[in-house]
């Protein structure tokens, strides 16, 4: 019995290891402490978190005099934020939004230029993709709300979401090209994934400003929000609720299987699912649903 339970403990320890596994760590040249430390030096706005009873959270992008840029010690927040909704059990769904209804312009130029060295460069990189693959990775049901803008940084912030929702007006850009940049927290191999190969380069080679019309066209929004915008937010949240309806447990074995499905090999995929499958079957929840409907009419 107690091999048992020390069997399943340790099952369970390496399924979460393997969901919020760092990509990047020292043996790829990435000293995490360090990087903090760098970050934490270009300082202003906030990365502000929300959990809902209902088991949706609101993480909102506050950086409303900058147009909401990310700076140096948002981006050591949003990890944060991350950690804390990698332990909430009770979470389902996640709405990321910006403040003052603009989603966000990006890189803080001001910590962009404080970073500009290669060596700092690519320090931010590891740190932001870790945090966004840990994001993206998360058992609860993303959905960008993209009101205003979401430029570079912005644009790629949102490509780590499950969905995307834009409102009448608003624009998706991959700024980057204008800055002699290419996108570096995991938002051009998103990009690929979510529009394919042809239309990802058409958008990162013009930098074109992309609007919900033909987001929608190309399949890079979910849906186009049409409530004024102190409203959008709601809507979004009555947007999501059929996805998260019914127990925690199950809602995040299905993203899990979906989240694995994204990044591994079909073998891995087909396994891992028998894996998750294995979490929830025979569970009260499962067993709760298996008699009310079997229960005669
Ligand atoms: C590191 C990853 C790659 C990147 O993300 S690099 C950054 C890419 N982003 C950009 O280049 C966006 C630059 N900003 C803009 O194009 C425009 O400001 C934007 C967002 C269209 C808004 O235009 P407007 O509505 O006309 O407002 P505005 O220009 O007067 O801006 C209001 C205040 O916000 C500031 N701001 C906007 N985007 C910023 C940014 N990314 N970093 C730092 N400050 C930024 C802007 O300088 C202005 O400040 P102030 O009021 O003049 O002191």
């Amino acid at each position: 019995m107690a091999l048992t339970i020390l069997k399943c403990v340790l099952k369970n320890a390496t399924a979460r290891r393997c969901l919020y596994r760092r990509l990047y760590n020292s043996s790829h040249g990435f000293n995490e402490t360090e990087a903090k430390k760098k970050l934490a030096q270009c300082s202003g706005g906030s990365i502000n978190l929300c959990k809902g009873e209902n088991g949706i959270a609101e993480l909102c992008i506050n950086h409303p005099s900058r147009k909401n840029a990310i700076s140096g010690s948002m981006m050591l927040e949003l990890e944060e934020r991350v950690s804390d909704l990698e332990n909430w059990k009770e979470g389902k769904g996640l709405i990321v939004y910006g403040a003052e209804h603009t989603f966000c312009s990006g890189g803080d130029l001001h910590s962009v230029k404080a970073l500009s060295s290669p060596k700092d460069g690519l320090m931010m990189c590891m740190f932001m993709q870790n945090t966004l693959t840990r994001l993206q990775r998360l058992p609860l049901i993303s959905v960008a709300l993209v009101q205003g803008k979401a430029l570079g940084g912005g644009a790629e912030v949102c490509t780590a979401c499950d969905f995307r929702l834009m409102t009448e007006g608003s624009e998706i850009r991959f700024v980057h090209k204008h800055m002699a940049i290419v996108p570096g927290w995991g938002g051009a191999s998103r990009l690929i994934q979510l529009v394919g190969s042809r239309q990802a380069l058409k958008l990162l080679s013009s930098a074109l400003g992309i609007h919900p019309e033909y987001a929608l066209r190309i399949g890079l929004t979910d849906d186009i929000l049409s409530s004024a915008a102190d409203r959008a937010l709601e809507e979004a949240k009555t947007w999501l609720t059929p996805y998260t309806k019914g127990p925690a447990d199950t809602t995040r074995a299905i993203k899990k299987i979906v989240a694995s499905g994204r990044e591994h090999l079909f073998e891995d995929t087909l396994r891992k699912e028998k894996d998750i499958f294995g979490t929830v079957w025979g569970s009260p929840a499962h067993l709760q649903a298996l008699s009310k409907a079997m229960k005669p009419n």
